[in-house]
């Protein structure tokens, strides 16, 4: 998968592309992320990306032109990217978007600014994405979830924890089981009996039961949305 980033701070994301899961699969060549400046596809002296909004009001929001021009240059060759805009008011990113998106062969995400972009902008975006009901001063964390959650299922990024990321839970959204570690027994807190069985069905079954459990608790909207796209199995909705 190739991703182009486009975004007045290409510095934030220094850490991201260098560190970790995400550093490894990049320095591999398991995955391509080129993150773009978008001042560098200004033509004016002074590199000017935004601009007040017509009609008044707070704040600036980014001009089109250099956004065009950016995607103009970056898709003369290659498959044509899926766009993807963050926005505070995008539709809610969650894993099966995840899912969904780690398939395509290219992104494009466009980072918004809490202000905007020009609305022509929308004239080359797919999909309009939020990760959640709250405001940043910017959309480059967004981006940075979005390519978290969905370089990670790209097939070799997990590498041997490529297994557990085959676990059909968090690819449907479930929540995760307990985890425990040594010591089986820390400040009177025991590890469950199961755990320490060696018995890997039982283990496998209670693990499963954890985590449908605690969806059903925390997020039962979770459970519902399963149900009704016939994604829970029989015995797991029992
Ligand atoms: O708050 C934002 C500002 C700019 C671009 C994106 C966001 C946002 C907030 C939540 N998800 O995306």
């Amino acid at each position: 998968m190739r991703i182009d980033v486009l975004t007045v701070l290409p510095g934030l994301f220094d850490c991201f592309l260098k560190e970790g899961v995400i550093g490894k699969a990049i320095s591999s060549g398991k995955v391509e992320v080129k993150v773009h400046n978008i001042r560098d596809f200004t033509t004016d002296k002074h590199r000017v990306v935004d601009d007040v909004p017509y009609g008044g009001g707070p704040g600036m929001v980014l001009k089109p032109e250099p956004i065009f021009r950016a995607y103009d240059e970056l898709t003369k060759e290659g498959e044509k990217p899926y766009v993807l805009l963050t926005e505070p008011w995008g539709e809610k990113f969650n894993q099966e978007m995840a899912v969904e998106l780690s398939k395509k062969p290219r992104l494009m995400i466009i980072c918004g600014r809490y202000e905007g972009v020009d609305e022509r902008v929308k004239s080359l975006v797919d999909r309009e994405v939020s990760i959640g009901d709250y405001v940043l001063t910017g959309g480059e964390l967004p981006a940075m979830v979005i390519m978290d959650a969905v370089l990670r299922l790209i097939p070799g990024v997990l590498g041997n924890l490529e297994s557990l990321r085959a676990d059909s839970f968090s690819d449907r959204g479930l929540l995760g089981y307990p985890n425990y570690t040594r010591p089986a027994e820390f400040r009177g807190m025991k590890v469950p009996e199961v755990l320490l069985s060696g018995h890997h069905k039982k283990i496998e079954s209670w693990r499963k039961e954890q985590s449908l459990r605690k969806t059903l608790e925390r997020r039962p909207e979770i459970i519902e949305n399963l149900k009704r796209k016939g994604l829970l199995t029989k015995e797991e909705l029992e």
